[in-house]
């Protein structure tokens, strides 16, 4: 990689094959305050690379890859109505971020499945959300 690069970019890894800044606004962000907001709101919604996914699912457990394009996870309560709680706080996050999981609600189990339809796979944004809501779910009733 070109030297000049080293000392402004931090690789986000989003795609392991590609050693130099090919998409600026892809693979490499500016550091600090410099950081583009339209470059970090376009690499939230950039499809990851399989290497990006695995890097992600590392921090959720949790959850599962259930094909190319889908991660799901399942949530358990201690009875109906906490599950239906739980599925009004995604809910009103989800709204807001305007991303939205598919929700299933099977009496005391709430299956949410992630997947970025526009960008046509898995982005940054469905982990980032994923994230929150396994912290809305450590609040939750089980
Ligand atoms: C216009 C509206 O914001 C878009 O259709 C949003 C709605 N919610 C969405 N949710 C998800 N998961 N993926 C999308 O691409 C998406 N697009």
């Amino acid at each position: 990689m070109d030297m000049k690069w080293k000392g402004l970019l931090a690789y986000n890894g989003a795609d392991e094959e590609n050693e130099e800044p090919t998409d600026f606004g892809f693979n490499w962000q500016l550091k600090g305050n410099m950081v583009n907001k339209s470059i970090q709101r376009r690499s939230r919604v950039e499809r990851l690379s399989e290497a990006g996914i695995t890097r992600e699912l590392k921090d959720l457990p949790s959850w599962k890859r259930t094909d190319e394009k889908w991660i799901e996870r399942k949530y358990r309560f201690k009875d109906y109505l906490a599950g239906i709680r739980f599925v009004d706080q995604i809910a009103a996050y989800a709204e807001e971020k305007k991303h939205h999981p598919l929700i299933s609600i099977d009496y005391k189990v709430v299956t949410l499945r992630m997947s970025s339809w526009q960008a046509k796979g898995l982005t940054a944004l469905d982990f980032e959300m994923a994230k929150t809501f396994e912290e809305t779910f450590e609040n939750a009733e089980t």
